[in-house]
Parts: structure tokens; sequence; C-alpha cells
């Protein structure tokens, strides 16, 4: 825990100790539904964090919120060591959404340049972006692919070129949003690999998926259920605790825990109810 005991708030920034993410009463409202309610967690830095759960239970939302892209957030939510949303966190967090953000009529190459030219725009850059291209494609291993068309790429290299476009810069946090969806069993694994190796060189990766088999590639996870948070744990630490051989099972065991604690709430709310209108 921090100690503010002196007055005095340690300067912000990347040497800066302490969580990479730390969320306290995390409250987000869409439209009439409160879609997160109060959450509390830390991710820590230099690691994996996988943000697992049913579709609808406020992965998407939560990754929103971090990058700063959520309206109608309340609570807490400090990114590497500044609140989210703030300016300076633009150049250190890389985002990956759902839909590939890529110009399919470029070149791989091309889509990088544009996107480079947008991070660091000015003549004077050249040289930095022309470096800043050439290792996010050797990041992501598209060397051989980048002269290729966008358009022309399969599912799996194109979800390394959205990738690669998020490693631009180097940053110091990378959030993707259901980077697998649709891949076949093999370029999933790939996939993984690369962010075990991304996350080697000491980037933060928080990553969402509904796939359970993949929370046992994550060094750390946060297991999400209608807005809340059901477990935030490492992936043995939960198995053991929970006494099951998977993730899956210990996912579901939880749902069915918190399922039967809400039923014999609501009895008992149903029966003082009940109590209050026979008086
Ligand atoms: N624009 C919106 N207005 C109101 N409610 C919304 C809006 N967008 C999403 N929601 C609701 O917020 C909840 C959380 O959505 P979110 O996209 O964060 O879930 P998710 O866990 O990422 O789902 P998925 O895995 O399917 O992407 C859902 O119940 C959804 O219906």
């Amino acid at each position: 825990m921090m100690n503010y005991g002196s007055g005095k708030a340690p300067e912000p920034g990347p040497g800066t100790p302490g969580p990479a993410i730390k969320a306290a009463d995390l409250t987000v409202v869409r439209g009439p539904r409160t879609v997160l309610k109060g959450l509390r967690f830390d991710v820590p830095r230099g690691q994996i964090t996988g943000l697992l759960g049913p579709s609808g239970c406020g992965k998407s939302t939560l990754m929103r919120a971090v990058v700063g892209t959520q309206a109608k957030v309340t609570g807490t939510l400090d990114v590497l060591g500044e609140p989210a949303g703030s300016a300076p966190l633009r150049s250190r967090i890389g985002y990956v959404t759902q839909a590939p953000s890529v110009y399919l009529d470029l070149t791989v190459r091309q889509n990088l340049e544009y996107f480079a030219a947008i991070l660091i725009p000015g003549r004077g850059y050249a040289d930095l972006r022309r470096d800043y291209v050439t290792r996010a494609i050797t990041d992501v291993d598209l060397e051989s692919h980048q002269d290729a068309l966008a358009g022309t790429l399969s599912g799996g290299q194109l979800s390394r070129v959205s990738l690669a476009v998020a490693l631009l810069g180097t940053p110091e946090l990378l959030v993707l949003d259901e980077p697998t969806v649709g891949l076949d069993p093999v370029l999933r694994r790939d996939l993984w690999n690369l962010f075990h190796d991304i996350a080697g060189r000491g980037t933060t990766i928080l990553v969402s998926s509904h796939v359970m088999d993949e929370a046992e590639r994550c060094h750390r996870l946060l297991l999400m259920r209608e807005g809340e948070v059901l477990a935030d744990d490492t992936p043995d630490a939960l198995r053991h605790r929970m006494d099951t051989d998977t993730v899956e099972a210990a996912f579901l065991r939880l749902v069915d825990e918190a399922t039967a604690a809400e039923k014999s709430s609501a009895t008992a709310t149903g029966s003082s109810s009940t109590k209050e209108t026979s008086r």
C-alpha cells in the first residue's frame, strides 16, 4: 500500500512503483444500466492479466475505462500512476479493439507508417518513425509480409497487424480486447506465445477473452460476472482455492456460489417484506 503519510505523493512516471492499474469503487453507467459495479482491483506491472467472463459481463467497458474512452466513469481508476484518460497516458498505452483497425487497401508497412505519422507527426521525426515501424513489424513477426496488402492477409496475420499498430512507440501497457476471437487453435497459441514474449520485455498486458482455456495462459486473472469481479488471483491459486482441475471449473463453481448467495438474499428480503405487509 502507498504511504502518503508525509503528505507528498510520489512523482508519477514510468519508474513509479506500484500496480499498472489501480481501481477502487470503479463504477460505469451505460444508458439505463450500471455496467460496472464498484470494482476494486490492482493489475501488476510486467505481467499478463486476463480479464475473463461471459459475453456482456463488462470486459470491453472496463477496458474502455482503462484507456480513457468510456463516459460516465466514477470512483478511482489510476493507470501507470496517472488518472485514466489523462493526456500523458496516450503514448504510454497501446489498445487493440475487437474490430481490426487497419486499412485493407494499404500494405502492412503503409498501415504502420500511417499510424506512426499520427503518433509522432513532423518531418523531423521521419527516422524515428521508420525505426518504430520496422521494430513493430519485427515484434509481430511479419517481416515477410510487410509489403502485402492487408486485405490479402489471413485472420491471424491481420490480428498481428493490429497488434503491431498498438506496439508502435513501445507502450508500457497493452490493452487487448478479445484478440484471439475467430482464430484457430494454432494461431491462438502463436499469438499467446507472442504476448508472453512482449510481457517478457517488461510490458504489462491486460487481455480479455471469454474462452476459459486462455485463462490458463495468464499470470493473473480477473474473473467477471454481471459487472462484478468474482475473483482476482493467479490461475494456480484459483484452482487450489476452489479445489478444481481447471480455471473453467473454478469459475463455474464461483458463479454457482454467487447465484446461490443472491437467491438466499432475495428469499430473505422477500420473507421480511412479506412480514412487513402482513403486519
Ligand atoms: N451503448 C450502450 N448503451 C447501453 N448499454 C450498453 C452499451 N454498450 C454496451 N452496453 C451493455 O453493457 C454491458 C457490458 O457490455 P460490454 O461490451 O462491456 O461486455 P463484454 O463483457 O465486453 O461483452 P463481449 O464479450 O460480448 O464483448 C452489456 O450488458 C451491454 O448490453
